[in-house]
This record gives structure tokens, sequence and C-alpha cells, in this order.
């Protein structure tokens, strides 16, 4: 293995510590920007369980968003074939450059990690397929990261869209979100999220975190969110966008009936009756909510929607 740090300096098991980060930052005249979510993990065991709950193998490549001072990078990098870890503060970006130096398998890019709302950073995709292809048909494609909470939605649901979309996705993020993502049907938390999440992998939450874990602490808990792909189930959605697009549409007013949420996300494209006729060929009677349909049931309305309105279209 290689050796991470230069040897005048403490081993990495006993330096990620609140006093040591923010030792670390002053040395470089830095401290922790708010506004790009730099909470850092000081739990050492955290750290671990984050890297292990990944099940990190020689054949995988692991995507990190927020590099840091590299620390989780470090761990990452010890049981994957490859990590790529993106940096949006150029001062982090440089420290951890310094921290990560020898590792062959390491790639650290600085910048933004997304290039707006609904898109990745342009070449991110492309690196990505660069190191699978270099580890060969075996390779396993994750994300692990401690994410900055202010675009873990964003990202993630724009990986899901990806081709190939990662196969593990294991990160941190706000609690609150997580409880989106694995929500079921009927609570207050399902909603658009939790659908595309639950279309394209299973979901669960690894482990709740309290605020006292980080260094500055947040505001809120945070959770480890685990997300297995499943292949076979995305592989069931004919159009990504068409899918994600009229979910998110059809819970836009939350109070409404199906019907009348139906009615407004299909306007200028499908007529009353026409509507009417989908809704029930599916069984929705006039009471039905949005929220109480699972996922399996969405993915049925939306793809008979969407094949009323290419048959409008065709004749
Ligand atoms: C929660 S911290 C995690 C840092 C480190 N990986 C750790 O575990 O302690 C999030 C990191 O993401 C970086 N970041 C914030 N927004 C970003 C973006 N849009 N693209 C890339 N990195 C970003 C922050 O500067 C910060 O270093």
């Amino acid at each position: 293995m290689n050796q991470p740090y230069p040897n005048e300096r403490e081993p990495n098991e006993t330096r990620q510590t609140a006093t040591y980060l923010s030792k670390r930052l002053a040395q470089a005249g830095l401290r922790p920007v708010t506004r790009f979510g730099q909470n850092f993990l000081i739990d050492l065991n955290l750290i671990d369980l984050i890297a292990r709950s990944a099940e990190l193998k020689p054949n995988d490549v692991v995507f990190e968003v927020g590099t840091g001072v590299g620390s989780l990078t470090a761990k990452l990098a010890d049981a994957a074939g490859a990590v790529l870890s993106i940096e949006i503060d150029a001062n982090l970006h440089q420290l951890a450059s310094e921290e990560l130096s020898g590792r062959p398998n390491v790639l650290l890019l600085k910048g933004d990690a997304l290039r707006n709302k609904n898109a990745l950073r342009d070449d991110l995709m492309g690196h990505i397929r660069d190191a699978i292809a270099r580890i060969g048909d075996d390779a396993r494609f994750a994300l692990v990261a401690n994410l900055p909470y202010n675009i873990a939605t964003p990202l993630i649901s724009n990986l899901l869209h990806e081709t190939p979309y990662p196969d593990v996705i294991v990160v941190t993020i706000q609690k609150e979100l997580a409880d989106r993502m694995v929500a079921q049907p009927g609570t207050k938390d399902y909603g658009a999220l939790s659908v595309w999440v639950q279309s394209v992998c299973r979901a669960s939450i690894v482990r709740v975190l309290s605020p006292k874990v980080f260094w500055p602490r947040p505001k809120v808990d945070s959770a480890i969110i685990r997300l297995d792909a499943e292949p076979e189930k995305r592989a069931a959605i004919p159009d990504l966008k068409y899918f994600h697009d009229t979910v998110r549409a059809l819970f836009f007013h939350r109070r409404k009936f199906l019907r009348s949420v139906v009615i407004s996300a299909m306007k200028g494209r499908l007529d009353k009756a026409e509507v009417d006729q989908v809704l029930a060929s599916l069984g929705h009677g006039e009471t039905s909510r949005t929220e109480q349909l699972t996922v399996t049931e969405l993915q049925q309305l939306v793809e008979a929607l969407r094949q009323a309105e290419a048959k409008k279209a065709t004749s």
C-alpha cells in the first residue's frame, strides 16, 4: 500500500479530529466555508463505516463529491481500483492534492460537480467511463461521499439518469432527505424523490448521525444512506426523462385528487376525456391521490399517459 502522508506527520487514523482539522486549515489560512457545506466528518469510525458500507473492491471505480482535505478519499483509495474526487474550493483542492500525492489510483478535480441543477459537469462521466474501461468488464461504479447538503438532491437525481449509473451509492446527507428517499406511499415524506430513487434503486438508511460527529456542527441530523442499483427496474422505464418529469408534476399539488393533478400535468397534451380513459383503465377512482400510489402503480400510470400521448400524436 502507498504511504499516504509524509512520515513526519501523525498517521491518518489519529489525525481526523476537529482540533487537527481546525489547525490544518488555520495553517493554510483557511476556515470552513458555510456556503460550500463544509461540515467535515471528525469521527474516524464513521469514515470507516462509510467506506465499509460500500463494500469496496479493487474492481471499483469510486466517485466522490467534496474531497475536503482528503480523509475519506484516502480510505476509498485504499480499497478501490480508482477514485475520482471533485472539490469546488480551490484551497481545499490544493490541500488534498498535497495529502494524496503519490496515490496513482486517485484523480482529483477542481470545480463544481454540477454544470447546473439539471446536469453534472460535462467531463465527469467521461472520466468515470475511462476508469471503468481501464478496469474492465467486472468494473463496478460507486458514488461514496460525505456530500455537501445543498447539492445532494440534484447530484443523486442527475446521476441516476446517467449511463452507466452507480451500482451503489453510499453517502452522508441530511436525515430529512434520507427519510424522503426511503419513504413509503401514504406517508408525509413520500414524494417525487422517493419515487424516482426507488424506481431505479433499493434504498436504505445505514446510520443516523448526530451533528456532533461533524466539525463545524450542522444544524440538523444527518444520515448515511445506501442505494443499490436495480437495473432491471430502470430498464422497464422506456423514457427516463418523461418518467422523472411527469412524476414531479404529479406530486406538485399534494392536496388535490389524482384526477385533477393529472389533468393539469397533461394540459395541452391530453384532454380530460383522454385522462379519464387512462385513469379508468388502471382502476384509479375519483378519490385516488398521487401519494397513495405505489412506485409500480406510478410507473404504470406514467407509461399509460406516455403511450396515450404518443398515440394521439400519430393519429
Ligand atoms: C461535507 S464536506 C465533506 C468533506 C470531506 N469529504 C469529509 O468527509 O470530511 C463537503 C465538501 O464538498 C465541497 N463542495 C461543496 N459544493 C461542491 C460542489 N458543487 N462541487 C464539488 N464540491 C463541492 C465542499 O467544499 C466540502 O469540501
